[in-house]
């Protein structure tokens, strides 16, 4: 059985992976030129100053636009019940106002982003122009990943006196509300105000309760996603150490120097914090092949890059999986498998603190052809190990995976799930994560052979 010691140990470890909010947000003193804004989809385009817009130039403006869809699925669908907002594609709209030239990527970059991440060149994808008017909404969505690099979204609300349509942005079971209106009648004129926030954030923009709300979109990406340096490659250091980022170190060096620790090695389990965009083989079931997760390692963020980080400065091999939860499997009875010798404290993770109350799992490290495997449970027919399977026999993954944090939500079979985006799109779909750390027997941690 474990010392206390350990298990304390491993709740600090568990503690210290700290969260900062997935979003920034604030408002922006801009020049008055880069208010002005062309649009129309004819030859000759309009013009309006938005350091002085009057309601006849917002009227016109809003008539112009399309009404919004969103996607639901693989189709574009236009529903006022779910989005009430007139659109510009950027086709149809020029503004002087460029985020590469203000302090935007600045606030993305060292705001949003943290410690590796934050040195990559970044790609801002202008992306559309919405206009809210009295009653226009936008229901909760996330915004379909428009390729494996993009990672996140900004949303620039122009200076037009409005009240209501404030932005709730959702994660990880919180919640944040950003009334840009409100920044905006405070700020000193000319400003703009913006969020920023990660691709997997829920939001929602509340109903315009007067005036016009005039928002611009860009798509955020890793300008270097094509050249992977691949996931063993060591590092990059930080200049600015991300927070949490020491407590974490000292926390894990504390466990690996504790000899009762995995004693004999073994595997150290996180689940991911933030959902990745990976390529929907399973519907198009064409081009699987091996490690397609691999572009996610590039793509981590917040606590997921400083677990990642951290363990492979310590020298822990690090690889991501898919983890399904095996429920279709009839013959399985946990109680078939009450194993007397086991305490109680190690049956519900006891040592480790996370019960996943005995729920056969698979790892699955790579995305399941779509005509996979027809027969054999499910570890076969994805291609996958068992793991905390109850039945020892039937754990292959070397060792059961002891859970520091949850996997977040379980993917269940190998369906794709409905998803509500800001278009309709399936090629891309968030996934959830989670990252097995391969551990060292007690005098010899490392796992990452030179
Ligand atoms: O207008 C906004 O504030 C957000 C728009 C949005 O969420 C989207 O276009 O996906
Ligand atoms: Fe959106």
């Amino acid at each position: 059985m474990a010392a206390p010691a350990t298990s304390e140990m491993l709740k600090r470890l568990r503690d210290s992976i700290v969260r900062k909010p997935p979003y920034e947000s604030g408002t922006l003193p801009i020049t008055p030129k880069d208010l002005i804004l062309y649009f129309g989809k004819d030859k000759i385009a309009k013009r309006i100053d938005f350091s002085a817009p009057d309601d006849a130039q917002l009227e016109e403006l809003a008539k112009s636009c399309e009404r919004a869809s969103f996607g639901l699925n693989n189709t574009d669908v236009i529903d006022e019940d779910y989005r009430k907002a007139g659109k510009l594609d950027a086709e149809h709209f020029a503004t002087l106002l460029v985020p590469e030239r203000t302090r935007l990527v600045d606030i993305v970059r060292n705001q949003l982003l943290e410690g590796e991440a934050a040195q990559r060149p970044l790609e801002l994808e202008l992306y559309k122009l919405n206009v809210y008017g009295e009653g226009s909404f936008f229901k909760s969505h996330k915004d379909t990943p428009r390729g494996e690099s993009m990672f996140g979204s900004l949303v620039i609300t122009l200076p037009t006196p409005h009240e209501g349509g404030a932005l709730v942005l959702r994660h990880g079971g919180e919640e944040w509300t950003v009334d840009a209106a409100t920044a905006l009648a405070e700020a000193a004129a000319p400003s703009i105000a913006f969020v920023t926030f990660f691709s997997d954030v829920e939001h929602e923009v509340l109903p315009v309760t007067s005036g016009h709300r005039v928002t611009i979109t860009y798509n955020l990406s890793y300008g270097d996603i094509a050249s992977p340096a691949g996931s063993s490659a060591g590092p990059i250091p930080p200049v600015v150490p991300p927070v949490g980022e020491a407590s974490f170190r000292t926390a894990l060096e504390a466990l690996l120097a504790d000899p009762n620790f995995l004693k004999y090695g073994g595997k150290l389990g996180f689940g991911l914090r933030h959902v990745y965009p990976v390529h929907q083989r399973v519907l198009t079931g064409s081009t699987w092949k091996q490690g397609s997760l691999k572009h996610v390692y590039k793509l981590l963020k917040g606590p997921d890059a400083l677990v990642h980080r951290v363990c492979t400065t310590l020298r822990l091999r690090v690889k991501l999986y898919l983890a399904y939860e095996d429920d279709r499997d009839d013959d399985y009875d946990p109680d078939d498998y009450e194993d007397e010798d086991v305490e109680d404290e190690d049956k519900e993770g006891g040592l480790f603190g996370v019960n996943l109350g005995g729920v056969p799992l698979v790892l699955v490290p790579d995305i399941p052809r779509a005509n996979c495997e027809p027969d054999g449970d499910l570890a076969e027919r994805l291609g996958g190990k068992f793991t905390n399977h109850p039945d020892p026999s039937r754990v292959e993954i070397d060792d059961h995976v002891q859970w520091v944090t949850e996997p977040k939500s379980l993917t269940k079979h190998a369906t794709p799930v409905l998803a509500f985006g800001n278009e309709a799109q399936l090629e891309w779909q968030y996934a959830d994560l989670c990252m097995v750390v391969s551990v060292g027997r007690a005098n010899r941690r490392s796992t990452i052979r030179e």
